[in-house]
């Protein structure tokens, strides 16, 4: 395997319990914890079969594989996918990222280097410049790039042929791809976020291979906290092993992962301290909303792209905060997780409160 660069991620919450963005830690272990086959591949069964079904043609036919484009949200397995693409294959893999390929020079570079048969993991690929975005597209259909040689109008293109290789293209937004990107991909998947059963199942393989004793209770536990994503149980499990080991005999049930979480702060729910600030300042200051985004975040002593950005994508996905014309809006899970009661009457816009600073 060949890393051109470590992959970065967008996502602002770097440093969270809860983040999904991969952290220094998390960089360290998961290769240890990836599955290194489809078949030990927990979840995603319907990418999984129609993978399979993509990757055995091509090995029938002695082919390489199609390209393949990866889109969902960061920890739920795209790289760990593209690695299986390359394993299943026996061919080898060089992985670089979008915002890595600044120049179609450097894209060029990578190209022209690769095997016949060759995997080129692309994670963030929306985040790749134009023109290497544009010289990309060639190589994908016709293996072949043109070298642009000079400046000005003395500059010539130099056709370069490339040995044929699959694209494995990752993206958290692959609504960010223009068309004519999205189209050269023979075969998309969407990575959907995990049910808790499944990631059940990645916390106990997870365990095996750290060598922690963790029975059910436990790892449902640790799943129902994870927010439907490996990346977050691997590091809760992590945590909770810590706990098990200093204040225990080392083995994890449902007490002790229960206890951990809450040292961390991370709730029943998988809500973290910022989450569930800004859920309280919403319920208990402005009655459930409607409130301005800037008013909140003056509530709860954060910027306004941390609660945006970081705290709602996850508050509204749970049903427990809407995002409205006239501001955010605790929805009645939101009392009910807090343990509080609406206000009679009120509901949603009860106090009517509007944002002093704008949305
Ligand atoms: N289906 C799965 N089964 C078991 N473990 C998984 C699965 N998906 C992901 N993991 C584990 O979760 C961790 C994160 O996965 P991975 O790095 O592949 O995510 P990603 O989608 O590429 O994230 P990013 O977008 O941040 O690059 C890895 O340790 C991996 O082992």
């Amino acid at each position: 395997m060949n890393w051109d660069s470590t992959p970065t991620d967008t996502a602002a919450d770097d440093g969270r319990l809860v983040g999904a963005a991969a952290d220094g830690e998390d960089q360290a272990v998961e290769a240890a914890l990836r599955p290194k086959s489809l078949a030990e591949f927990v979840g995603q069964e319907r990418v999984r079969e129609q993978l399979d079904l993509v990757l055995k043609a091509a090995r029938q036919r002695g082919a390489t594989a199609d390209h393949v484009l990866l889109s969902g949200a960061p920890g739920l397995g795209k790289t760990t996918l593209s690695m299986i693409i390359a394993a299943e294959m026996e061919a080898p893999i060089r992985i670089t990222s979008g915002p890595a390929i600044q120049h179609a020079g450097d894209l060029a570079a990578i190209l022209s280097s690769l095997q016949e048969g060759e995997v080129l993991f692309l994670d963030e690929i929306h985040r790749m410049s134009r023109p290497a975005e544009e010289m990309l597209y060639m190589a994908m259909e016709d293996f072949r790039v043109d070298v642009i040689v000079g400046k000005g109008p003395g500059a010539t293109a130099i056709p370069l042929e490339l040995p044929p290789f699959t694209l494995v293209g990752a993206t958290t937004r692959a609504g960010l791809l223009p068309p004519p990107l999205r189209d050269r991909f023979g075969f998309t998947a969407h990575m959907e976020f995990y049910a808790p059963g499944e990631l059940e199942r990645v916390i106990h393989r997870s365990a095996e291979l750290l060598d922690v004793t963790i029975d059910a209770s436990g790892a449902a536990e640790i799943a129902g906290r994870s927010r439907g994503t490996p990346r977050i149980a691997n590091r809760l499990l992590r945590r909770v092993r810590d706990y098990a080991q200093v204040k225990a005999d080392g083995d994890v049930n449902q007490d002790i992962a229960a206890a951990a979480l809450k040292v961390y702060e991370v709730d029943g729910r998988g809500l973290d301290r910022l989450d569930r600030a800004v859920l309280e300042a919403l319920l208990k200051l402005f009655g459930g909303g409607p409130v301005g985004l800037s008013t909140l975040s003056v509530a709860v002593g954060e910027e306004r792209e941390t609660v945006e950005e970081v705290a709602e994508p996850f508050l509204v996905r749970e049903g427990l905060l809407a995002r409205t014309p006239r501001g955010r809006v605790a929805t009645p899970a939101a009392w009910a997780h807090l343990g509080l009661t609406p206000p009679s009457g009120g509901g949603p816009g009860g106090t009517g409160q509007g944002d002093l600073f704008g949305t």
